[in-house]
């Protein structure tokens, strides 16, 4: 129904809203007509989740010039989409955290006053869905009912995002059943802030130049103006899971983390262990998370690759769960050598954004097979052959596919209450001084090592690619409030866990001989890594201990069936002190833009660095 129609009595936005409404809750009711009164759709649709609706969208979409259907013998129920050539990326300078208090927002986020960003924002909102449809996307972050569980609610005007959604949360009518009247929930707006003037052509990816992604973690809630790009636009995922949900957890004794999770079971003993790992965007989640181990013993399964929510159980471990339903993986790199098990995931039901088209309408893009095609479509949709001199893939192209899809899928993600976890690993894209795995001393030094991670910029955030950044937690770009409160809050939740915390190790799957190549083969080949790192949880090796943390002794990384040369496996594991000196003096000085709100523990182990280098 749209209220473009001549009749003389036009339906209210109210009723607009009220006529499709599949919920009695009050708040939510009055919370949808409030953003549908000040965005002025033509349309407003509940969404359900349903298979109808999926189909009804995708053909909208295919004929509106949006998405590409994909061939169907080869990729069934798969699409293209490709999006505005300057919307490609989250967009950081562009994120905001705007508490009360600007210290609470700490000096790594941009922040604005509530007020004063919703002055600016409410202008671009007034009418900008209109002549478009507003879609009401409830979800749910975890299994409904569980007890890590949060409900959300996406307002948007991009069907691309209601798609995605579907995917990547249990979205629909049972998350919707389940915000109680009084109850908590957080309420995301998403506009792509291109309105559309009557009779006037819409195009395939609207967005705007101007672009706000903001949060209020006081109030809850999200808007976000301007981009249609996954990080910027699915609200449940970085906005809310992350940022919104960091904030949550410091207020209510959880954590809300950039961490992949999996399973390994001993296929000895068959006891299963649970591992989190944190690695900034395009580090090695997905990957990792997908493991397929390279030496006998042991079977990994994915529980999630992206984000982790972490919280003490009744029997003080502490318990995770992927809050997600999908993987926004990243493409390129991901092919049958490094990663088949993504490969077998993508066979279908898959939206594709900014990948290559190939001439028999499959996907194409750098790394998914050795041989390059003679002819492909290329992310902006002009011709490429190999010779064309640029990528065919956008290098921060993306998979969104559901994770039932996944061959390797612990049942332990249908888990209530999630997993008990044995170990978290923290680690960065480093091509020096990062050795390839040590475990820290302590939880205090674990909470030092994590706040010190460094990494080289990738493509997944606009700016230089290979710049070395600060990314404490891999959550520099993602935590909704003040950093040092932050480890504050890590190392309190230490001593809630006392012996029963999980070992905190760091990794680094990225270091590079002076000739430039990577020293350590990765992918399939880190389950040596995590072999010794499940076998120092149980304590059945001893390591050597070094200035900077546990690293396996002679002969503890199991090395059966490949050759990296002696030279390599020396340099991988080189501690140079002078230059981790200088890194200390760097960490010095990161630490003190956050002047008395740093906790005094990482001062001490800063302090314990520097004394066991021998400074
Ligand atoms: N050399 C090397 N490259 C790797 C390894 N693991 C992953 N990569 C590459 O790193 C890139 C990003 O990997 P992903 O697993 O998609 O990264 P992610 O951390 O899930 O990224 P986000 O989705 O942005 O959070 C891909 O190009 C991979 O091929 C590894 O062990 N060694
Ligand atoms: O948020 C996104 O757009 C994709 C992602 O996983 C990341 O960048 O970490
Ligand atoms: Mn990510």
């Amino acid at each position: 129904m749209g209220i473009s129609q001549t009749v003389e009595t036009a339906p209210s936005i109210a009723d607009l809203v009220a006529a499709e409404a599949t919920t009695s809750n009050t708040e939510v009711l009055q919370w949808v007509t409030e953003v549908a009164e000040l965005t002025k759709p033509d349309a407003v649709v509940w969404c359900t989740g349903s298979q109808d609706e999926w189909n009804r969208i995708t053909s909208e979409m295919v004929e509106a010039g949006t998405l590409i259907p994909l061939n169907k013998d080869l990729r069934p129920g798969s699409f293209l989409a490709r999006s505005h050539p300057a919307d490609v990326a989250r967009v950081e300078d562009r994120t905001f955290i705007c508490s009360e208090n600007e210290a609470d927002a700490g000096p790594t986020n941009n922040w604005m006053a509530p007020d004063a960003m919703k002055a600016e924002l409410m202008p671009l909102f007034d009418g900008a869905m209109r002549g478009r449809t507003m879609y009401v996307v409830p979800f749910s972050m975890g299994p409904v009912g569980g007890a890590i569980t949060q409900l959300g609610i996406e307002i948007t005007d991009s069907p691309y995002a209601v798609l995605n959604m579907r995917i990547m949360t249990r979205m629909g009518q049972a998350a919707l059943d389940g915000i109680l009247p009084g109850g908590e929930w957080v309420r995301t707006v998403h506009s792509v802030g291109a309105p559309l003037e009557i009779g006037e052509e819409d195009s395939a990816w609207p967005c705007n130049d101007t672009k706000y992604i903001t949060h209020f973690p006081e109030t809850l809630e999200v808007w976000s103006y301007g981009s249609g790009y996954g990080g910027n636009a699915l609200l449940s995922k970085k906005c809310f899971a992350l940022r919104i949900a960091s904030v949550m957890g410091k207020n209510e004794g959880w954590l809300a983390e950039h961490m992949l999770l999996l399973k390994l079971t001993n296929t000895e003993t068959n006891k299963a262990y649970h591992l989190s790992a944190a690695f900034p965007s395009a580090c090695g989640k997905t990957n990792l998370a997908m493991l397929q181990p390279t030496i006998p013993g042991w079977k990994v399964e994915t529980i999630g690759d992206d984000i982790a929510w972490l919280r003490p159980g009744r029997d003080g471990r502490l318990y995770a769960i992927n809050p997600e339903a999908g993987f926004f993986g990243v493409a390129p790199g991901t092919g049958e050598t490094t990663n088949p098990v993504a490969m077998e995931t993508l066979w279908g039901n898959t939206i594709y954004t900014n990948v290559a088209l190939t001439d028999d309408g499959d996907v194409w893009w750098e790394g998914k097979t050795d041989e390059v095609p003679d002819h492909l479509i290329d992310w902006q949709g002009n011709e490429w052959t190999p010779d064309s001199g640029r990528v065919a893939a956008h290098p921060n192209s993306r998979f969104t596919v559901p994770i039932q899809q996944t061959p390797t899928l612990a049942q332990d993600w249908y888990e209530q209450n999630g997993v008990p976890l044995d170990a978290i690993l923290f680690g960065g894209r480093r091509a020096t001084n990062v050795p390839l795995v040590a475990q820290s001393l302590s939880w205090d030094h674990g909470v030092f090592v994590g706040a010190t991670i460094s990494s080289e910029k990738t493509a997944a955030q606009e700016g230089t690619v290979g710049e070395l950044r600060r990314d404490p937690f891999a959550m520099l770009p993602f935590c909704g409030y003040n950093m040092a409160d932050y480890w504050g809050h890590w190392l309190e939740m230490g001593e809630t866990l006392g012996d029963k915390a999980p070992k905190i190790f760091q990794v680094n799957w990225f270091r590079k001989g002076t000739d430039g190549r990577f020293l350590w083969p990765g992918f399939g080949e880190n389950s040596r890594v995590i072999d010794w790192v499940i076998r120092r949880v149980e304590g059945d090796v001893t390591g050597r201990e070094t200035a900077i943390g546990t690293v396996p002794a002679d002969g503890e990384l199991n090395l059966d069936g490949i050759r990296v040369p002696e030279a390599d496996m020396a340099e991988l594991f080189a501690i140079d002190p002078a230059s981790w000196l200088a890194e200390s003096d760097l960490t010095e000085e990161f630490f003190a833009q956050f002047g008395d709100r740093l906790p005094g523990a990482l001062q001490d182990q800063l302090a314990g660095l520097r004394s066991r280098l021998g400074a």
